[in-house]
């Protein structure tokens, strides 16, 4: 299949190790493949430890350089990456919807997201500051200073192939830290298109480095090699927790960004139609796969009617096809195993009681669509409650007071995102002080950027990604007590 880009040198198809695009060592490839129709974009170079093991070497060679370059001038090569980036970003959307699926408007708009880490972090870079303090005696004095916490391994997710890279990759360079990265293996061709346009950019050979392929083999020589001091992951809460584990035998640095569970509350002061705009986007983009989509809306009573009237009708206007086609507004998920995972948890819900108000089963466009859907009097102890759905499906539980409904939007492992609709002032600082969560988005559906501090509490993980604090995790503080100085 070939994808009608304006620069086809963006589509690369092998591993990016010390500054040269290389096959795997045995020659070995693995398809990626449009879930829209099934058909095979490209055959991936399909890498393992011993690659691994030589772009880890490559990052920490290069890095001895990396680090020392004057701040403003690794300021000045982000920002031309960034504005490479832009200049591509129809290439690298189409390269994006080609292989992951949502529609060519949110893959122009991821790219830009994405990019906007790397102006964010160029700037950042010359923003890296320490302390003088006090000395503990009158001839002694204290420094802090900030340090790049070394080599970084990133292992990143199929739903934000370009953002999530950047999340990480930004802050990396711009505490002058070098980077090997594992893409998801469904969405490779993404992170090697940011890549060429990093070497492009003047980025040094061996600052940036991706491979795909085996995930177990990478992701294990990422988490024993002791050149790695830091690891940084975006995906699933259990991946996550082995991740996290097995770091612990070199006691590396760790960032996790994990799964959640974001409740959507609606009270009966909200304004209707703002909050099913902000319930339509939180809960649809990317077809309802990203780690802060609404995952349970919650209706006050009095409106609970109203409300799931507005959604359905809403929900009834999407128009569901290959996401590269004008006019489509929702396109497929992943893969048909995702679809599956869905629909499992649809029919378990309405088995225990939850009904279906549109929608409800697999889409007949191909093994990769799902219908949009809404579900009413979903309760507590039904499975699209308790999992993240990550698919088009809507659960609307009703509620009658505030503390019922904080409650509930509590009750579960996860801690990522959350959304509220208010009018009331004193209820906002109410209820956004006691939801249990690392985001809360009030009378807004969209909460993600790069000035934010993005991240999760619970099992949705640790560290944050953006915003003068997502510097922190990429560098190690050192002080230095000077004596003898009376
Ligand atoms: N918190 C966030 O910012 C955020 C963002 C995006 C996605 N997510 C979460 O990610 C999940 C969906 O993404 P996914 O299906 O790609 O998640 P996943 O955990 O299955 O995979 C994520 C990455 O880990 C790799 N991986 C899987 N098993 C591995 C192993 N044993 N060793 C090394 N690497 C391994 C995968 O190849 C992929 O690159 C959802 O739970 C979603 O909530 C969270
Ligand atoms: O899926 C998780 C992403 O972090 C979502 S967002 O684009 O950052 O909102």
């Amino acid at each position: 299949m070939s994808l009608p880009l304006s620069d086809p040198q963006l589509l690369k198809t092998q591993a990016f190790i010390n500054g040269e695009w290389v096959d795997a060592d045995d020659g070995a490839t693995f398809p990626v493949r449009n879930p829209a129709n099934g058909e095979v974009i490209a055959e991936v170079a399909k890498t393992g430890t011993a690659e691994t093991a030589r772009a880890i070497a490559a990052a920490d060679a290069a890095m001895q350089d990396w680090k020392r370059l004057p701040a403003k001038a690794r300021a000045n090569i982000m920002r031309k990456w960034f504005d490479l980036m832009m200049a591509h970003q129809e290439d690298l959307a189409i390269i994006m919807t080609a292989e992951q699926g949502k529609v060519l408007a949110e893959s122009r708009g991821e790219v830009a997201y994405g990019a906007a880490f790397v102006e964010w972090f160029g700037e950042e870079a010359k923003r890296i500051d320490g302390d003088v303090i006090p000395g503990p005696g009158p001839d002694k004095r204290i420094v802090c200073i900030k340090q790049p916490v070394g080599v970084v391994a990133a292992i990143t997710p199929w739903n934000f192939p370009n953002a999530m890279i950047a999340r990480k990759a930004a802050p990396a360079l711009a505490a002058g830290c070098s980077i090997v990265i594992k893409p998801a293996t469904e969405t490779p061709l993404s992170a090697f298109a940011m890549a060429e346009l990093a070497h492009r950019a003047g980025v040094p050979a061996g600052v940036i480095n991706v491979l795909a392929g085996s995930s177990s083999q990478i992701g294990a020589e990422m988490t024993s090699n002791p050149i790695v001091r830091k690891l940084t992951f975006t995906g699933s809460t259990p991946v996550g927790k082995q991740l996290e584990a097995e770091c612990a035998g070199t006691m590396k640095k760790t960032s996790m960004e994990l799964g959640g569970n974001a409740p959507f509350i609606v009270f009966d002061d909200a304004d209707l139609d703002a909050a099913i705009q902000g319930a339509m986007i939180s809960k649809y983009r990317n077809s309802g796969q990203t780690c802060v989509c609404s995952n349970r809306l919650f209706v006050q009573d009095a409106v609970y009617d109203a409300f799931v009237e507005k959604l359905v009708k809403a929900t009834a206007e999407f128009n569901v096809g290959d996401g590269m086609q004008e006019g489509i507004t929702i396109g497929p998920l992943v893969n048909a195993q995702a679809v599956n995972d869905v629909h499992q948890l649809v029919e378990a819900s309405v088995a225990a009681g939850a009904k279906v108000a549109l929608g409800g089963a697999p889409h007949d466009l191909g093994e990769c669509f799902y219908q949009p859907t809404v579900l009413t009097e979903v309760t507590s102890e039904m499975a699209v409650f308790r999992n993240e759905i990550f698919g088009p499906v809507a659960p609307v539980v009703r509620f009658k007071t505030e503390e019922e409904v904080i409650a509930m939007a509590n009750d579960t492992e996860f801690g990522l995102a959350s959304y509220f609709y208010t009018r009331d002032i004193g209820r906002v600082w109410r209820v956004a002080e006691a939801l249990e969560y690392g985001i809360v988005g009030i009378n807004e559906g969209i909460i993600s950027n790069e000035m934010a501090p993005f991240g999760g509490i619970k099992e949705s993980g640790s560290g944050r990604e953006g915003s003068k604090y997502g510097i922190d995790d990429y560098v190690e503080i050192k002080y230095m007590l000077m004596g003898g100085l009376a």
